[in-house]
């Protein structure tokens, strides 16, 4: 059945609605993975967004047991220009349609991507409405409430766990603060052994140190850096006390708790082929990414912290690290999921970098 997607700009798609048939706005956005739509869909940054896929046929290899990043995906919905009929895969358990409708996400198909991304690329990323599924189109009244829609402030307090709880290993004890945690950080966490204790992203660092951790690792998260004080503050607080290991808003937070600035891209980063490049080793691996904001180059320079990686597409900062602490951050995804895997050996140097860590040598004294 038909449904519309509508565009602040007031620009229509007309497609067929799959999944949750109910109205849904969100802040339309596009990623360009040519595979991985699963992890995609699951992965709590993206709570809030609708999810223009730029690959024009989604769920060809069905869904599986094994590639959720999140229980519940917390998106606004899915636009697509072809969803297969009949999916193949050996790992398949359902199709894309059916979970769609069993986790009530609101889905659009048939629809012209290439002119949807050729919009958002021009204004950047921008508000946008799905129909409800069936209903006529009433344009101005769908631009009238676009217009009162704002995006949500509370999307880390609303995807972050509410308790904290344990992932046991022998090795290295780490803290993980969960801002809207892709399971693959967990994941990479406990193929090393480590002790993981996820929390809120709202616990304070005394309360963090008082866990006697080895290290505490930043997850990723939704929405605007800046929307999360207590979790700047307490990014503040854990500097220099402790091995810190921040990936995409955990890279973010670094940046503002160490009083540099962020501000919003023109339409971000999201997708799985996004070269980076370190500066130390002129090396380029290819990483995966999902966001919208970046950390403002200028505004570094008060600050004691240094770049280690740069987007090569558009020169953007993808690294820091403290210029005395042991802390470093990425703005891209080692955890993959979905996407390649080259800069997976950064868990490795996190656990480095807790072995070195004075905690770590009176351990294994
Ligand atoms: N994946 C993330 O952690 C994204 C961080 C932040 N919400 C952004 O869009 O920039």
């Amino acid at each position: 059945m038909k449904r519309y997607l509508v565009l602040e700009t007031g620009d229509v798609f007309e497609g067929i609605g799959f999944g949750h048939e109910e109205e849904s706005f969100g802040e339309v956005v596009f990623t360009t993975g040519m595979t991985g739509y699963q992890e995609t869909l699951s992965d709590p940054s993206y709570f809030g967004q609708i999810i223009t896929m730029t690959y024009p046929l989604i769920g060809n290899y069905g869904v599986n047991r094994d590639d959720f990043e999140s229980i519940q995906p917390a998106l606004s919905g899915m636009v697509v220009k072809e969803l297969a009929d009949y999916p193949s895969n050996f790992r398949s358990d359902y199709s894309l349609e059916e979970l769609f409708s069993q986790k009530n996400i609101p889905g659009i198909q048939d629809i012209d991507t290439r002119r949807l991304t050729r919009i958002l690329r021009i204004h950047g990323s921008l508000k946008g409405v799905f129909t409800k599924t069936g209903e006529a189109l009433q344009l101005d009244i769908m631009l009238e409430k676009l217009a009162r829609f704002e995006l949500p402030k509370n999307q880390v307090e609303s995807v972050s766990t509410k308790k904290a709880y344990p992932s046991p290993g022998r090795g290295q004890r780490v803290v993980l603060m969960d801002f809207g945690m892709k399971h693959g950080i967990l994941r990479e966490l406990n193929k090393r052994d480590c002790d993981v204790l996820v929390v809120p992203y709202n616990t304070t660092a005394k309360d963090i140190l008082a866990m006697s951790p080895d290290g505490v690792m930043l997850s990723n998260g939704p929405g605007d850096p800046k929307d999360v004080p207590e979790a700047i503050e307490t990014v503040r607080q854990l500097i220099g006390q402790i091995p810190v290991f921040g990936i995409c808003l955990g890279h973010q937070l670094f940046a503002l708790a160490s009083g540099a600035d962020t501000e919003k891209l023109t339409f971000g980063h999201r997708g799985a082929n996004h070269p980076v490049k370190e500066l130390k080793t002129g090396k380029t691996e290819l990483t995966s990414q999902n966001h919208g904001y970046t950390v403002i180059p200028t505004s570094l320079e008060q600050t004691e912290i240094e770049v280690t990686h740069i987007a090569l597409n558009d020169g953007s900062i993808e690294g820091l690290k403290h210029a005395t602490h042991p802390v470093f951050t990425v703005q891209y995804h080692p955890e993959a999921s979905p996407g390649p895997e080259d800069s997976n050996h950064l868990f490795d140097e996190f656990i480095d970098l807790m072995v070195k860590s004075e905690k770590g040598e009176r351990q294994r004294a």
